[in-house]
């Protein structure tokens, strides 16, 4: 570039393409800071006028109230424990049904509720409605829970439901005894007061949930698909009130569970000859299927955030959010791929973002001299939203990328269809009312179940299934759901019972209100 001319005018277009750059970005964030979301969703319900039904007050008495902690409790101390399929506490799982006919002697012996036994131990239940033409909504809870060991460093032991500064300690108080109890302990008050539901419902309690349901939940569904039973919606436990959860909320958010992601079980498993451990090849079967462990680990899924309802979850808590914060969830359209990247760095937050990977089991070898001549490991995926369970397969396929690893899909299912949250939402708008009638500081947004649950059973039954449990849950405490200290305590028990007190009350309504729209601005 030895002539000045030339080197001027490319100067000159180097700098005018730069102008143009900072005009752009300058442009989309004057445009980001202007549409900063306040999708208060609380205001319209409270302006709305709701249709006034026959109520009944949530007032217990002092003795009511221990009696009904000492229910709880006495649930809690039933080890109703689900190792596999075909194992299960039998004994236990007899023991709780007694228990619910001794606790909830007013359900029991109701003309209105009908109640049977579905696969030898879970249980449904039917509350007759006073008008057949309004349509039947679902709660369901599980009886069984995941095994626990006082040794793994609990603080009491796990089936004791001791109480601790006011918290009650054992396996099942946070998943899922205190919604089964607390469904049935609502209803049994509202029996007591003389209630009569005009929209009939049902009640499930499954008993193999924690090993998928496929006695409990798929018993049941085929039971009211014989009956031609349609649901208006369907709640399950899924997802809670995070209060501290989040870096940068400000205040508590009841997260409602729209749908659950997808779920991939895949076995990775090499082959090669036995033989004696003085004479082993380059590369062992374990040191072949270990590498391709490590490929699976070192290559995520990738991240998908914002195109599943986790966007919903932003856009209805934005405002919440503190600076910056705020300003990137106020607008996902530019930032999402950001949003993104700050959720997948930490463990909890990355289930939100994308399709997680979890090597759960390694096997290989008999005997330190014998070469092994298998060794499989097992991989538990749980798919995004916008992401099919063929996807993920294909992508297992080419990260392993190792034609000496066998590849097999042992157990899986695509994300769960997503309900509708929308302002004519009969069982969103319901459910969002309920939550605010019993804890009116907290904001209620649309979530995803990282997890999976009994419900996804039911989606021929029901359009729109949610997934939420009225659980204040504080920073740590997600991680004593299947983990050592799981407790509640007692005033969230009490709440739990007031929930589905209010719950079922509020479903008495024909129709939403007309207007109950949310305020927009941007
Ligand atoms: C971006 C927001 C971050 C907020 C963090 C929220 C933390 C979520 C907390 C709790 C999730 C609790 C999940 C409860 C449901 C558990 C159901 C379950 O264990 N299911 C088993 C068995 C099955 N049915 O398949 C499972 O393996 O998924
Ligand atoms: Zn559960
Ligand atoms: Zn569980």
């Amino acid at each position: 570039m030895a002539d000045p001319r030339h080197r001027a005018t490319l100067l000159r277009y180097v700098r005018g393409v730069c102008l143009a750059l900072l005009c752009v970005i300058t442009a989309l964030f004057a445009v980001a800071t202007v549409r900063t979301f306040s999708l208060d969703v609380n205001a319209g319900l409270h302006l709305a006028r709701w249709e006034e039904t026959k109520r009944v007050g949530f007032d217990v008495s002092q003795r009511q109230r221990e009696e009904m902690l000492e229910n709880f409790k006495e649930a809690v101390r039933i080890p109703t424990v689900s190792h596999s399929p075909t194992d299960i506490n039998t004994t236990a799982l007899l023991a709780f049904g007694r228990l619910l006919r001794k606790a909830f002697p007013t359900v029991f012996a109701s003309s209105l509720v009908q109640h049977e036994v579905v696969a030898d131990y879970s249980h449904l239940f039917w509350v007759q409605g006073s008008q057949p033409d309004l349509v039947p909504y679902m709660l369901l809870a599980h009886i069984d829970v995941v095994p626990a060991s006082e040794s793994d460093g609990w603080d009491a032991p796990p089936f004791s439901a001791k109480e601790i500064d006011n918290f009650i300690y054992g396996r099942g108080t946070l998943d899922n005894k205190e919604c089964v109890m607390g469904i049935l302990q609502a209803l049994e008050y509202l029996l007591l007061k003389g209630y009569k539901p005009r929209r009939g419902f049902y009640i499930g309690l499954g008993h193999d949930e924690e090993v998928s349901g496929l006695n409990g939940a798929v018993n049941t569904v085929r039971l009211l698909k014989q009956r031609n039973v349609q649901l208006s919606f369907l709640l399950d436990e899924g997802l809670l009130v995070i209060d501290g959860v989040m870096k940068g909320l400000d205040g508590p958010a009841a997260l409602l569970g729209v749908s659950e992601k997808g779920s991939a079980t895949v076995k990775l498993s090499v082959t090669t000859a036995p033989g004696h451990s003085s004479m082993p090849p380059r590369e062992s079967s374990i040191g072949i299927l270990a590498a391709a462990v490590k490929r699976l680990e070192d290559n995520p899924m990738p991240i998908m955030f914002g195109q599943g309802p986790e966007r919903g979850t932003f856009e209805h808590l934005a405002h919440k959010f503190i600076l910056p914060l705020r300003f990137l969830a106020s607008n996902l359209w530019l930032f999402a791929p950001i949003v993104g990247r700050l959720l997948a760095l930490k463990q909890d937050t990355n289930a939100f973002a994308r399709t997680t990977t979890a090597v759960t089991m390694f096997n290989g070898g008999v005997k330190v001299n014998v070469l092994p001549s298998v060794a499989e490991a097992y991989v538990n995926l749980r798919i995004h939203s916008a992401q099919s369970l063929q996807e993920v397969m294909d992508l297992i396929d080419s990260t392993v990328g190792d034609q000496r690893v066998r590849v097999e899909l042992l157990d899986g299912f695509d994300p769960l269809p997503i309900s509708s949250y929308s302002e004519t939402s009969f069982g969103f708008q319901i459910l969002k009312k309920s939550i605010l009638d019993v804890f009116p500081q907290v904001t209620v947004a649309p979530g995803i179940c990282v997890a999976n649950t009994d419900s996804r059973h039911y989606k021929d039954l029901a359009a729109d299934i949610y997934r939420f449990a009225p659980i204040w849950a504080k920073a740590g405490d997600a991680q004593r759901i299947h983990g050592i200290n799981e407790r509640i305590s007692k005033k969230n028990y009490e709440d739990m019972v007031g929930f589905y007190f209010t719950l079922i009350q509020n479903c008495d309504i024909k129709k939403l209100p007309e207007s109950h729209s949310g305020v927009h601005e941007f």
